[in-house]
């Protein structure tokens, strides 16, 4: 990666820090450094040096510092940019000492921070009697030129600022500083001022990233020290970086520590914790840079989303549920017994527990299933309704749990979702849910309990938020006794109960639900200009004694068969017994032994003699022969059902 030099790239900028006789070599040295970057000289030292660099830096960005002796010391202390010294090498002494003994032998030669081992050597060596000495700041090196002074020095070789001073007190100054070694700490500092350059370029791009990520993010040091964070971890942590870097993170906010993820070196992944009284799924992980841990970063997710996602995820891989099309309100009936059911389930509808529904064929189990789900805070989410007597046990099994790829010959690619993972976050409505297959009641009792699902040939189990509504026409607590029944599931279904009245126990409900009926199918059938109510009220009128085995179901069929053959010339005449009993004549069978009740029965044998050859033609497979018969697998299982 390299830097492009665009109008919008600033040049490298170097402030090159120096007094007196270093001022001069750096300023000999500036234009060779022109093409390069721009070198500023600064002649200050320590903390108006220090000032001076900070306020510059605010101004135009400034890449490296390059100074020399204790002044160079002081700001590697008190800047935190690349500081490069000047340094004495071998030839600069030499140079030095004979540009100094050419005024005297008397000679002191002063360093900064320790006398370099060479120089006390070449001292011995070639026995020059030298005045070594060393000096860390301002005050040293003055004390160390009166002491030379004192002792009948004549000239000191030293770095600019003792250079100054032992001119000041009439010594002769030798600038220890050749061109060679400013040029050698310039050729530095560009280098690094190019390298510090990309690695912030890296980690300006790393910022915009990390700034573009939803969840929290912060990374710390050894010492739990923040380094990095985003704008969605400072949200969480309630400060701004400026205030939160550097601090240890376990001091800002003691539930996200990474204390124990530095100390064991310890992944932990999506743990959901509390922050401020808010949920946050954490996950910490250490940080290895070339097998060493170097330090940790911990990234906090915000659930809702997560949930927000999940929904996203599964909503697109999923068969679309079932639209509802009822509402409570759509339940019709004054009777006693179904204002009971009604107030039921608009309390159940605010539970979350399972529901059990109990009626006949007809009597509106589905109906009241979708009104309590679209009554309940999940009517947004999906409804998935399931008719369980209506499909094969395995194939039952699939439906419901769904299945990983590979999981049997002939499973489809990428495997399938069963319809508990299609309802998450809404509901199910488990229909004939006496029917189940024993094996299948303990895979569901599983989901009810761990709310989650193993689908078929699966090893790890997936969370469903699912709510159950589920159905019945039988006597459930009879079957659980005969051990038809798993009594533990029964037990877990049963816990809001709601009890739908067959028709014949409520007479006073069928002017009302014929009349509702008669606009319904009008609807449905695009009828503009419905019949009269002649023929439903002498519908209502004859069915006064009738049995309505199908209940509501049962009505409906009729009333649509009425409107359809009922003559729209023969308006407002009188329905004569005849024209009814030709549209309806199983209201005038009042018995099994009725001429009319011998007419079906022989009727409903042929139907179920050819069922049954159909059936065995197709070894059994009900979805097979219900499409041969040209009729619902639903219709095939009642048809079955009625014939015992
Ligand atoms: N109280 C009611 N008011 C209005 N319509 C009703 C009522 N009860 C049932 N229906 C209508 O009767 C028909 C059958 O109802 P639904 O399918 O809900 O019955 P079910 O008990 O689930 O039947 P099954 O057990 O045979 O599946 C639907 O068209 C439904 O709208």
């Amino acid at each position: 990666m390299s830097i492009p030099h665009t109008p919008h790239t600033p040049p490298l900028r170097i402030v090159a820090v120096g007094f007196h006789g270093l001022r001069t070599l750096l300023e000999e040295l500036a234009p060779h450094y022109h093409a390069a970057a721009e070198i500023r000289i600064l002649d200050k030292a320590y903390g108006d040096a220090v000032a001076e660099i900070t306020a510059m830096r605010k101004d135009v960005g400034i890449d490296a510092v390059v100074a020399a002796g204790s002044n160079g010391g002081f700001l590697r202390q008190h800047l935190d940019l690349p500081v490069i010294l000047v340094k004495v090498g071998g030839f600069d002494v030499m140079h030095a000492l004979t540009k100094a003994s050419r005024h005297s032998r008397r000679i002191a030669l002063v360093t900064y921070g320790a006398v370099p081992p060479e120089i006390k050597h070449f001292n011995e060596f070639f026995s020059l009697a030298l005045e070594l000495r060393t000096y860390r700041g301002e005050q040293e090196a003055e004390i160390c030129v009166q002491e030379l002074r004192n002792m009948a020095i004549d000239v000191v070789v030293a770095p600019g600022l003792v250079v100054d001073l032992a001119r000041a007190y009439g010594l002769e100054g030798v600038l220890l500083y050749s061109q060679g070694s400013v040029r050698e700490a310039m050729d530095d500092a560009i280098e690094v001022a190019r390298i510090a350059r990309l690695e912030s370029a890296k980690r300006e791009r790393l910022n915009i990233i990390l700034g573009k990520l939803k969840d929290g993010v912060v990374a710390v040091d050894l010492d739990e020290r923040i380094e990095t964070l985003n704008p969605p971890m400072e949200r969480i942590l309630g400060q701004p970086a400026e205030r939160l870097l550097g601090q240890r993170l376990s001091a800002v906010c003691a539930e996200l520590s990474l204390r124990n993820t530095l100390r064991y070196a310890q992944n932990e992944v999506e743990q959901v914790q509390q922050v401020n009284g808010k949920a946050v799924v954490a996950t910490r992980m250490s940080i290895v840079e070339q097998g060493k841990h170097t330090g940790a970063v911990l990234i906090c997710q915000d659930p809702v989303a997560i949930q927000r996602l999940d929904r996203h995820l599964r909503a697109r891989v999923l068969p679309r549920p079932t639209p509802t099309k009822y509402e409570l309100s759509h339940i019709i009936g004054q009777s006693a017994s179904i204002a009971r059911a009604k107030a039921r389930a608009v309390t159940c509808a605010q539970s979350q527990a399972t529901v059990l529904i109990i009626g006949e064929s007809g009597t509106g189990k589905e109906l009241l299933a979708q009104g309590i789900h679209n009554a309940s805070p999940r009517r947004a989410q999906p409804f998935v309704a399931i008719n369980c007597a209506a499909f094969p046990e395995a194939l039952l099994e699939s439906e419901l749990f769904g299945y990983v790829e590979g999981a049997f010959t002939g499973s489809s690619r990428g495997g399938k979702i069963g319809l508990f993972e299609a309802a998450h976050t809404g509901s199910i409505f488990l229909d004939e849910i006496g029917e189940m297959p024993l094996s299948l009641q303990t895979r569901l009792l599983r989901v009810l309990q761990e709310k989650e699902v193993l689908r078929i040939g699966a090893t790890e189990p997936t969370p469903v938020d699912v709510r159950v509504i589920a159905a019945t026409h039988r006597d459930l607590g009879a079957r659980a006794l005969a051990g038809e029944f798993r009594s533990d599931l029964y037990y877990r279904l049963n816990i809001l109960l709601i009890a739908l009245p067959p028709l014949r126990e409520r007479r006073e409900d069928l002017p009302l639900l014929a009349m509702h009926l008669k606009e319904k199918i009008a609807q449905r059938l695009n009828q503009k200009n419905p019949a009269d109510n002649t023929i439903i009220d002498a519908i209502a009128e004859a069915a006064k004694h009738y049995s309505w085995p199908g209940n509501v179901r049962e009505l409906e069929n009729l009333i649509e068969r009425a409107m359809v053959f009922h003559d729209p010339q023969l308006r407002e005449h009188h329905v004569t017994l005849a024209e009814l009993k030709d549209i309806a004549p199983e209201l005038f069978v009042d018995g099994p032994h009725a001429p009319e009740a011998r007419l079906r029965d022989s009727r409903d044998d042929a139907e179920l003699r050819h069922i049954c050859a159909v059936l065995q033609d197709c070894q059994g497979d009900r979805a097979r022969a219900a499409a041969r018969l040209n009729i619902s697998r639903s219709t095939l299982w009642r048809k079955l059902k009625r014939a015992g």
